[in-house]
């Protein structure tokens, strides 16, 4: 199998840490759809979103997210790329879709330990715990329609990492 790997899920799901794992695991490249956006144009999401608005940094979300597809890569997206129908029939396409599944309450938790608030400006104005439990009522049937495989992210990375590689030695889920 060639085909690239997406990592989907919320804020705080894990998608940078163990999609970078996972890459190094399986001898594949890593790329991040925020990262390739910093460093193509220097700017960060909090930038983005400052100038242009949500709307302008989905716009650059879904170019990032063809221009880093390539085979023998593991792709981390931000959490709110399935938003965009566009987004999902292209990832379900093009390699095999991982949904990082976590509660609220861990993802909050993750996130209160590290904000990192250029890559991540409020999206409800609401507190942590609040926002995250929206997002995930909002998101969560978009995650599940996105993926081929639902895996449980609440583990640490490591044992998150040998839970995706079972997933992915099976056929497809759906
Ligand atoms: N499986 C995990 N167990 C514990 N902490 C984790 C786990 N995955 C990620 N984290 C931590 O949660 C925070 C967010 O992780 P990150 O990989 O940036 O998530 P995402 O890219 O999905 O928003 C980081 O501080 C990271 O170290
Ligand atoms: O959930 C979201 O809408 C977002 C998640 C962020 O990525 P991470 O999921 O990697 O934090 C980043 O793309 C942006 O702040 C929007
Ligand atoms: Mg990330």
């Amino acid at each position: 199998m060639t085909q690239p790997i997406f990592m989907v899920g919320a804020r705080g799901a894990g998608k940078t840490t163990v999609g970078s794992a996972l890459a190094k695991t399986l001898g594949y490249k890593f790329v991040d759809t925020d990262q390739h956006l910093l460093r193509t144009s220097g700017l960060s999401v909090a930038d983005i979103v400052d100038r242009e608005g949500w709307e302008g940094f989905r716009r650059r979300e879904t170019e990032a997210l063809k221009a880093v597809c390539s085979p023998l890569t593991v792709v981390a997206t931000g959490g709110g790329a399935v938003l965009a129908q566009e987004n999902r029939d292209f990832m379900r396409e093009a390699g095999t879709v991982i949904y990082l599944r976590s509660p609220a309450s861990t993802l909050a938790n993750r996130l209160e330990d590290a904000p990192q608030e250029d890559q991540r400006p409020t999206l409800t104005g609401r507190p942590i715990t609040e926002e995250m439990m929206q997002v995930l009522n909002e998101r969560e049937a978009l995650y599940q329609e996105a993926a081929h495989h639902v895996v449980d992210g609440t583990q640490d990375p490591a044992q998150v990492v040998d839970s995706v590689m079972d997933a992915l030695a099976l056929p497809m889920a759906r």
